[in-house]
């Protein structure tokens, strides 16, 4: 009798479900659809393990260097961070590509980034799913997930288990990898020594902007950011709290330029953080030269770090997904000491916890599944408002727990701006008047 009636109640779910599944289909979901012929396709590593699975996306084989992330929804915003450049990203969860890809522009005004995701096109080297989702569904999907990999130039494989590539690299650490597509998948892996490391070469210096631009000129105070492959939620975060944005090369001289701005943020990025070693040497400078707020995140957090006289390092498989849970030391602003906000992170290298601290900083946050150092702060008595967290508060995708650190910064900012009038008036009242000379 139970058995007849929880079997009605699952058909009544299903026929009472299947008109909006219908109503859906006629908009941003998978035109008509074919199966595609089925191309061969292996991931190697270069520990020696092979995955054999099913071509997606562009036909063409890449070296890399494969990650895993643990995040369950938003591949598009994971697949535009080019904090994943160089980067092989499988994914741990198992269906991949059931809402498809939106339009990934918009009008361009003062306002606006120009983008809907992460940045203009996909960043990471290849894609690694259990099960690529062929049909999608989505109100703003405009294509599938196998043609947008196609328009970009980004191969992927599907039909593989994800959760045994996840667990190999768990113990033996993120690994160099090899997507052999076609032909390719044919013939045996690559020698060692073929494997291509993508963290030998300087990923930020290619992926960082050419030429300084501002968005929202208006804005009443004036952030420089530096770009060492900020994700355009970083900018949006910004300029939606009213700030003017002027985006600047990882590497500009901006010591030369700095009595211009307000304060200055440091963005995410990929690779070894050693290679923006000047990075931090002329953020040095800035700290000893400069006093206005300064606010930097994942890359940005281990160039102000590295600045500060502390060492990064290169952790086994990083903390890639939007469930890290990080517990906060300091309160500062909308952070509360002893409370655990759970993050969006992405990073393979994080800032090593010595004791004593640099004089003038203190840990901010602290990872609570690795104890890794999340967050480091300038001390009250320094003098300065200086942040860096490893994780991502401006999250896409991801919780949205910190987000208000952004506009704790512009409010810092905006503090500062208002001290330093106040300041130059009196410094100006105070001058003795010669006139009567
Ligand atoms: N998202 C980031 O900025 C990552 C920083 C650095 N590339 C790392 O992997 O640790």
């Amino acid at each position: 009798m139970f058995k007849t009636l929880a079997n009605q109640r699952v058909l009544l779910l299903v026929t009472r479900g299947a008109p909006r599944v219908r109503g859906l289909a006629t908009q941003g979901s998978s035109p008509s659809f074919a199966a595609r012929p089925i191309t061969p396709a292996v991931l190697h590593l270069k520990t020696g393990q092979s995955f054999v699975g099913k071509a997606f996306g562009s036909p063409k084989s890449i070296f890399g260097e494969t990650v895993f992330s643990t995040s369950i929804t938003s591949y598009t915003e994971s697949m535009t961070d080019p904090s994943y450049r160089g980067q092989i990203l499988v994914f741990t969860t198992p269906m991949i590509g059931n809402y498809g890809v939106p339009q990934n522009t918009t009008p361009i005004d003062s306002q606006d980034v120009g983008v809907v995701l992460e940045s203009q096109g996909i960043q990471c080297s290849a894609v690694v799913v259990a099960d690529l989702a062929e049909r999608f569904s989505h109100h703003k999907a405009v294509e599938s997930l196998h043609s947008w990999c196609v328009r970009h130039g980004v191969p992927g494989i599907t039909g593989v288990d994800t959760r045994a590539i996840t667990r190999i690299l768990r113990d033996q650490g993120t690994t160099l990898g090899r997507l052999a597509i076609g032909a390719d998948a044919s013939l045996p892996a690559p020698e060692v020594a073929e494997y291509w490391d993508p963290t030998t070469e300087n990923l930020v210096d290619q992926v960082s902007v050419r030429e300084p631009y501002t968005l929202n000129p208006e804005g009443d105070i004036r952030i420089a950011v530096l770009d060492f492959g900020a994700k355009a939620n970083i900018m949006r975060s910004l300029v939606r709290r009213g700030a003017s944005v002027t985006v600047l090369p990882w590497n500009h001289d901006f010591n030369s330029i700095r009595d211009q701005f307000d304060g200055l943020f440091l963005s995410n990025g990929p690779g070894d953080p050693k290679h923006c070693m000047e990075a931090a040497l002329k953020l040095r400078k800035t700290f000893e030269e400069w006093d206005k707020p300064v606010f930097g995140i994942c890359m940005g957090h281990q160039v102000i770090g590295m600045a500060a006289g502390l060492e990064a390092y290169r952790m086994t498989f990083g903390n890639r997904g939007h469930n890290q849970p990080v517990l906060a030391l300091a309160s500062s602003g909308s952070i509360k000491a002893g409370r655990v906000y759970v993050t969006s992170q992405n990073h393979q290298y994080a800032l090593k916890l010595q004791d004593p601290f640099p004089n003038g900083w203190e840990p901010f946050f602290i990872n609570c599944n690795d104890s890794s150092v999340e967050g480091i702060k300038s001390t009250a008595d320094s003098g300065r408002k200086v942040w860096g967290v490893q994780f991502h508060p401006e999250s896409a995708g991801g919780p949205l727990d910190t987000i208000e650190m952004f506009t704790d910064f512009l409010a810092e900012c905006r503090n500062h701006k208002e001290r330093s009038k106040i300041f130059d008036s009196a410094t100006i009242d105070a001058e003795p008047n010669h006139s009567f000379l």
